[in-house]
């Protein structure tokens, strides 16, 4: 049973709430589909469609100038959030596939953004612990993989200005998070989610956004 004045989300709400959404773009559809069409097997990868749009307009509410991704996959949050970015604005985004982000690369050119956007193929730690030390992010939004969430939040923590925004995707790991006995991936989501709501760095707001995403703000 659904708590807290929360409403099941049915098939028809879905629908209703992306009815309300910004509707995808020519480009954001055809991401989607060529994502379901040529790699059906690992698709449900991709950022939902809301989370694109909450993306987006947590750009543009913030005014981010420079937003660091890890976990770019086919591109859809980046491409969701560049095209929020303003004309001086970059995006660097990290992943380790060749294969899935040259999905990425097309559609973010087709929408002309990609010269605003960075993509470094390489393990994200290592790309992470190359940038400046100084805080310079506006914001950040990790979406890879989930054994390296504590170590992807504590390289950027100290890297985004006062103020900044981390977005983190998959913090209810399908449920999984309240596993009393959880292993494995789960396991490292819930002592991430503890991390979080421990660190005095930031303010923390975990939500039932997708399969769960909590927001942070650099204190
Ligand atoms: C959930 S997907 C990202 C989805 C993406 N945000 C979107 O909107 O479609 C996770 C991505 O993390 C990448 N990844 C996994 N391990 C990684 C690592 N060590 N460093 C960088 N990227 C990694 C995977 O290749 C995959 O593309």
């Amino acid at each position: 049973m659904a708590k807290g004045n929360s409403t099941r989300l049915t098939d028809e709400l879905y629908a209703y709430m992306l009815g309300h959404n910004p509707p995808l773009d020519p480009v954001q559809r055809m991401l989607v589909e060529v994502t379901h069409v040529q790699l059906p097997l690992v698709a449900g990868k991709q950022v939902a469609e809301e989370q694109g749009a909450l993306l987006a307009f947590l750009v543009r509410l913030t005014g981010a100038r420079r937003i660091v991704e890890v976990g770019t996959f086919t591109g859809l949050s980046a491409l969701s959030m560049a095209q929020a970015l303003p004309p001086d604005g970059t995006l660097l985004t990290c992943d380790i596939s060749e294969e899935w982000t040259e999905y990425a690369r097309e559609a973010w050119a087709k929408a002309g953004v990609a010269d605003r956007i960075e993509l470094r193929i390489a393990p994200a730690l290592q790309t992470l612990r190359g940038l400046p030390d100084e805080p310079h992010i506006d914001m950040a939004f990790i979406d890879a993989d989930k054994d390296n969430y504590i170590a992807y939040w504590d390289e950027l923590v100290p890297r985004m200005r006062p103020g900044g925004l981390l977005a983190v995707d998959n913090v209810f790991l399908h449920g999984g998070v309240t596993d009393p006995e959880a292993t494995g991936l789960a396991a490292a989501i819930k002592e991430f989610n503890e991390h979080v709501k421990a660190d005095d760095r930031v303010d923390s707001v975990m939500l039932a956004v997708a399969d769960g995403m909590t927001l942070a703000r650099r204190r």
